[in-house]
């Protein structure tokens, strides 16, 4: 604690005192006030505050003063500054510090003494006289100043004197004062000896009665010393002026009396001094301790500077009264006085060193103020600054508490995991090590087993690489078994399909009586009655009017798979105009998948298996489309618009290649292939006809040819495959064509009679098939020979109108049907053998050439012939050759029997070609006729020795 707040509560604690010994004094003085030893300021303030009490107590102190008022505080403030004692201000009762009210208050009881009950008598019976002696003593003292109570008897004289001088008056009132001076006491001794001497005469002459009232009576005890020494004196000096000497005894008795008065007088002032020393000596500690306290303050605040400031008033009050008081002391008093002066110089010096000390306290203060200001400013700086920074700091412990919260909190999650992690990576570290030893176990074991499985692994790999190595020539025979069922079912197969009635041919008889699912066909004419009337047929497949083209093809599919196999393979549809070629053929919309024909999905379906070898197959895919129009080969791919007359192989081309001027197109998708096919359909020759009014008046052949690459052998496969939409098969005269159309329909039946002899001729294993019989037999060569597999689609038009066309039909069908081809062949390619194929094949075309140019002498010579002969013998013999028919077969049949080249000349290399070539001979017969180049023929027939050779080898 600083030295300002024990200051602080040293003057709080003496305040306190000093509130306590005022209450004390009020309550003897006033018992009904009831004030608390412990009473607060405010207490204090609440009794004093209406200044009834104040005059009370002037009053009760001082009686004559009751005529300020009961109320009146500026009556009591009066009082006490004509007493001289310290005031207050009116405000400081009010409101102001109870401090100066307590200090004038004290001041006025010390004023009266610290015993009230003393100074409660005491001045009463020194002020108050008899009300007769006041008004006979009083003359011209102020009425306001004139006691009007006082009882007491006194000396009259000393007491007018001393009312008549106002200073005395102050003097009375001072309890130092209580008794009177020396000279005061001599000069009121020898007026008491007058009195004596004017009213009693000499005490020897006074009666003893009266003597003894003196002595009885109490003006001994209002006398003044001097007078009481005055009347000693006088009794010892008449006593010496008698003779005797002697003093009566009454006198004596009353000397005795005096000479104890004024001994008691003596001994109750020395009482008095001596606490009037002690009072002054309480009051030296007093103020010593206020001294102590002042200095204590010096360093202290305003607040208690002011405190001080109102101790020194105080000090200072105190001090003027000592003073006076000391001016009017008694003899004693002077003593004490002089006693006392060495205390007032210490009191001056210490007032001097309260003076110097209040100014360097005020310096201090002032100093202090300044550096406190200052020290405040820079404290509320510092203050806002620690603020501020407290804010921040607060803040960023916010920040850094949320913060390490959720770091905290993250740890320990993060802590977690990685216990659980830990004890996991533990836990399986632990079933790892039962695991390993198990594992070891089981290695141990699993080794052992391997060991004895490697061995048999061994043998069975060894098994499994000899499996391997004949999963080749497996799937080469299954391709072989998968061909030979087909070839089992025969090579060429007959599917007979007859036609819905259109639109508007419900009405219509038919002539399909019975349709069995093994192939069986019943036929009848609805016009015959008998037993001619009906005929049953076989075929390998008949389709119902309601059968679709899905199931049409259904059947057909597996001789799709055949061409990839590398095997040549013609389809073609036979029947009269109107009966559904083309619609089976090609179907009535390209665009609509459902009414695809055989065409489009025989193409699809070569993608589709083609997609499917990918891994051990690539195939390459070829389009072409031709037509065959009046024995006339049109390219129907031609984009240009020209009909350009294209030259065919005179041979069978084992590359497929029939007509090797015709567009070709590599087609990768069956959209290419629609795209062709439309141009092609564009192309075709349309004409009108009675029975067809969009009839078909030509052949149509779409080849697809196919050429394989197995990925691991490199060996090759070629396939070829023949779609062929035949012309109208019905008879000339029914089509009631004349002109142009009777020319078309006389080629369409040469062709078709001309494939009818080569189909016959492949089935009686003629050594010679007509196949130059016609453009059709020739293009088809390869794909009707008997390496070949062909389907004929017999197309049927139930209408009995057809009845006759139908039964002819049926008939060609029942006997293709019956034709047994031989065993198909696979067009297998070596890469020498493709070599020397294709120098054959180039051989066979120039033969080809060579044959149609003999072919065209042959023919300009039968003209030249029939225009110049008109002999019939000639023309007879020339007509036996082309036009000769077979028993019972109608004009314009297929089954007409065409002339045949002579064989000619067959020598040893020739012959052997022939067995595989049967033209070869007659080329070479040719050849020498029209050609008599030598070293031509020399160098065909060395070509083809080697080529004989090579194929043999193969
Ligand atoms: N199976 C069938 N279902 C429904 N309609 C068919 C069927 N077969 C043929 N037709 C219809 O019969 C008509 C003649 O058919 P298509 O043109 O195919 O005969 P065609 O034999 O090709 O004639 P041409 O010899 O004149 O070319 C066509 O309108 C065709 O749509």
């Amino acid at each position: 604690m600083g030295h300002g707040a024990v200051g602080i509560m040293n003057f709080e604690a003496i305040e306190a005192k000093r509130r306590s010994e005022l209450a004390v004094w009020l309550n003897s003085l006033l018992p009904q006030l009831n004030l608390s030893s412990e009473a607060s300021e405010e207490e204090l303030r609440e009794k004093l505050i209406d200044g009834s009490v104040l005059c009370c107590i002037l009053n009760k102190m001082s009686p004559e003063k009751i005529h300020y008022g009961p109320r009146s505080i500026h009556g009591f403030l009066s009082a006490m500054q004509e007493i001289g004692l310290p005031v207050f201000e009116v405000s400081d009762l009010e409101q102001g510090s109870m401090s100066l009210v307590v200090e004038s208050l004290l001041a006025l009881k010390d004023y009266f003494g610290s015993d009230t009950r003393e100074h409660d008598s005491l001045p009463r019976r020194r002020w108050k006289f008899p009300e007769a002696e006041v008004g006979e003593r009083m003359d011209g003292f102020s009425g306001e100043h004139a006691s009007t109570s006082g009882q007491d008897a006194m000396m009259p004289g000393e007491e007018k004197k001393n009312f008549k001088d106002s200073k005395f008056h102050s003097v009375l009132r001072s309890p130092v004062m209580s008794e009177p001076s020396t000279a005061l006491l001599h000069h009121v001794g020898h007026k008491f000896h007058e009195v004596f001497q004017l009213k009693q005469g000499r005490y020897s002459d006074l009666p003893a009665a009266k003597l003894s009232e003196m002595m009885k009576s109490t003006s001994l005890d209002n006398a003044p010393t001097q007078s009481l020494l005055s009347v000693v004196n006088g009794i010892l000096d008449e006593s010496i002026d008698r003779k005797n000497g002697e003093i009566p005894h009454r006198v004596a008795c009353l000397l005795r009396k005096v000479v104890q008065e004024i001994e008691r007088r003596i001994s109750t002032q020395a009482e008095h001094i001596r606490n009037q020393s002690n009072i002054i000596k309480a009051r030296e500690e007093k103020y010593q301790s206020r001294i102590r306290v002042l200095e204590t303050l010096a360093t202290g605040t305003s607040e208690e500077t002011q405190i001080v400031m109102s101790q020194i008033k105080r000090i200072k009050s105190e001090k003027t009264i000592m003073e006076e008081k000391k001016k009017l002391g008694d003899e004693d008093i002077v003593r004490l006085l002089k006693e006392k002066e060495n205390k007032d110089l210490i009191i001056t010096g210490l007032k001097q060193q309260i003076e110097t000390a209040n100014k360097s306290y005020e310096q201090q203060c002032l100093q202090l103020e300044t550096e406190s200001k200052e020290e405040r400013m820079r404290l509320e700086d510092r203050i806002k600054e620690l603020e501020n920074l407290l804010s921040e700091s607060r803040k960023r412990s916010e920040e850094l508490e949320e913060f390490s919260k959720s770091k905290v909190q993250k740890w320990n999650e993060k802590e977690d995991i990685y216990k659980n992690f830990v004890n996991f990576q533990l836990e399986s570290l632990r079933d790892l090590r039962k695991a390993s030893v198990s594992v070891k176990t089981d290695v141990a074991k699993a080794q052992q087993n391997w060991s004895e499985e490697f061995t048999m692994l061994g043998v069975k790999l060894k098994e499994l690489a000899d499996a391997a190595a004949n999963y080749h020539a497996v799937l080469a025979e299954n391709r072989k078994l998968f061909n030979e069922v087909q070839e089992l079912k025969g090579n060429i197969r007959v599917y007979c399909r007859v036609r819905p009635f259109l639109a508007g041919q419900i009405a219509k008889q038919t002539t399909i009586d019975y349709i069995g699912e093994n192939g069986e066909l019943l036929v009848i004419n609805p016009s015959k009655q008998g037993k001619d009337n009906h005929r049953m047929f076989k075929f390998n497949k008949v389709f119902a009017p309601s059968a679709s083209q899905e199931e049409v093809f259904h059947d057909t599919q597996p001789l799709i798979r055949s061409v990839l196999d590398g095997f040549n393979v013609c389809i073609f549809a036979y029947g009269q105009t109107g009966s559904g070629k083309t619609y089976t053929m090609t179907g009535p919309n390209a665009s609509s998948k459902k009414d695809w024909g055989v065409n489009y999905r025989a193409l699809n379906d070569l993608f589709d298996i083609s997609q499917k070898r990918k891994n051990s197959f690539t195939y390459e895919i070829t389009v072409q489309m031709v037509e065959i129009y009046n024995e006339q080969v049109r390219d129907l791919l031609k984009t240009d618009g020209s009909q350009r007359r294209l030259g065919i192989w005179a041979t069978s081309q084992p590359n497929g290649l029939a007509v090797p001027d015709a567009s070709i197109y590599p087609v990768q998708s069956t959209s290419d292939v629609l795209d062709l096919m439309h141009i092609g359909q564009m192309n075709r020759a349309v004409g009108a006809t009675a029975l067809n009014e969009r009839s078909s008046r030509s052949h149509s052949v779409l080849t697809v040819h196919v050429r394989g690459v197995d990925l691991e052998s490199g060996a090759a496969l070629r396939g070829c495959l023949n779609l062929v939409d035949l012309a109208g098969s019905e008879r000339v005269d029914r089509s009631e064509a004349t002109g142009d159309r009777l020319k078309e329909a006389q080629h369409i039946n040469k062709s078709l009679s001309a494939l009818g002899d080569v189909i016959f001729a492949l089935a009686q294993k003629s050594s010679h098939v007509p196949y130059r019989n016609s453009k059709l037999t020739q293009i088809l060569q390869s794909s009707l020979g008997g390496q070949a597999k062909t389907l004929m689609f017999v197309q049927l038009n139930p209408d009995v109108e057809s009845y006759s066309e139908t039964v002819s039909t049926l008939k060609f069908a029942e006997r293709v049907s019956g034709v047994e081809l031989g065993a198909a062949r696979s067009n297998k390619e070596g890469k020498d053998v493709r070599e020397l194929i294709e120098q054959v094949a180039s051989l066979k075309d120039t033969i080809a050439r060579k044959e149609e140019e003999i072919e065209r002498l042959h023919l300009l010579k039968d003209l030249k012939t029939l225009s110049l002969s008109a002999n019939g013998e000639k023309r007879g013999s020339n007509s036996s050759r082309h036009a000769s028919s077979s028993p019972g077969r109608p004009p314009g049949s297929p089954f007409q029997h065409r002339r045949r080249l002579s064989s000619g000349t067959t020598t040893g290399l020739t012959a052997k070609l022939a067995s595989d070539h049967d033209n070869f001979p007659t080329v070479i017969s040719i050849l020498s006729l029209v050609l008599s180049n030598r070293w031509m023929i020399q160098g065909l027939k060395r070509k083809y020795c080697v080529s004989n050779s090579s194929l043999k080898r193969t």
